[in-house]
């Protein structure tokens, strides 16, 4: 289910082709609760996995309406549509982006939250409290939160990854578009942070690790776990200038870049401590940059 139907519909027909497994999909407005009602009535759900939402930083400051309408009223929406069909299990897309500016790193699950510094870490923040407070008060309800650091890369076959329609707004998919000569350079925004080398630090994850990751929570979620947060993410922070070296040594491409202010809502580092969710579901991302870089120039050649 999402705002966006035509990249969703693509995206659920490319996993359904690298998989041979046939996922039913459909397309539905979020705030339409009769749209709910249908697919419930028509398909026995056990478990939803909420992806549907906006989740650009710097947009979400210029259009806080936009945000806080279509991911908080589409949660709502969402929850009563599962409760009047008796379904109670779900995985929730939250974000680092809840724990605001670090007050220490790595960043664990007991970090602080709520301090966020944008409309769209807000929007998530809201929605882990309601779920939170849905669970408190129902308790038939599992809820695994999955609070995802910064989910890049693409499947080996080029076929599912991130690519976006004109212009990419997120570091990854830009920088591949710099490498394939789609755009001039890579805007590198901020060199004043306090990080080894100035530039912004990010937990780089790449796309079929965050996958198993929700394959992980699903089976969690069988053992009627109550509610439970975890960080999804490798405990490996990386520079923006480090990520387009990387990228340069992977594609053999160059990839020149230019250097701007810092950007709206964004913050120096951020880096996850993944060790709970090791722990708990057994889960550990493998995949490296190197690898990252590899296949999200599959995606972009394309
Ligand atoms: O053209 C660009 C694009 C990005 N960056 C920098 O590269 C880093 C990564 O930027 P992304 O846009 O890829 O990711 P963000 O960390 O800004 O945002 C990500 O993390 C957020 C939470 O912190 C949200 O979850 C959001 O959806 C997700 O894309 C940031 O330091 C950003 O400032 C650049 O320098 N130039």
């Amino acid at each position: 289910m999402d705002n966006l139907p035509k990249a969703s519909m693509e995206s659920m027909r490319r996993v359904n082709e690298i998989t041979g497994k046939q996922v039913p999909t459909f397309s539905i407005d979020m705030l339409d609760k009769d749209a709910f009602r249908d697919l419930f009535k028509k398909h026995k759900i056990l478990c939803v996995m909420h992806f549907a939402g906006l989740k650009t930083v710097e947009e979400s400051c210029h259009k806080p309406l936009l945000y806080y309408k279509t991911n908080i009223g589409g949660t709502i929406s969402l929850l009563e549509g599962m409760k009047e069909f008796g379904v109670y299990n779900m995985i929730f897309s939250s974000s680092a982006a809840v724990y605001g500016s670090p007050s220490y790193l790595p960043i664990d699950e007991k970090h602080p939250v709520g301090g966020c510094i944008n409309p769209y870490g807000k929007t998530k923040y809201f929605i882990e409290e309601i779920l939170k407070d849905n669970c408190s008060a129902e308790k038939q309800w599992n809820v695994v939160l999955l609070r995802y650091f910064n989910p890049v890369g693409a499947h080996v076959t080029g076929k599912l990854g991130e690519d976006p329609q004109g212009i990419p707004s997120d570091l990854m998919p830009y920088v591949s578009h710099v490498a394939v000569g789609r755009v001039k350079e890579l805007t590198v925004y901020g060199v004043d942070y306090d990080t080894p080398d100035g530039t912004e630090v990010r937990d780089y994850i790449n796309v079929v690790d965050w996958a198993q990751g929700h394959v992980a929570a699903l089976k969690y979620l069988e053992k009627d776990c109550g509610f439970k947060v975890f960080n999804l993410g490798t405990g490996k922070g990386y520079c923006v200038i480090e990520m387009a070296k990387a990228f340069e040594t992977a594609s053999g491409k160059p990839v020149p870049y230019k250097i701007a202010g810092r950007h709206a809502g964004d913050i120096a580092s951020c880096y996850a401590d993944a060790s709970l969710v090791e722990k708990e579901l057994g889960w550990k991302a493998k995949l490296d940059l190197a690898k990252m870089c590899e296949d999200s120039m599959v995606l972009a050649i394309q």
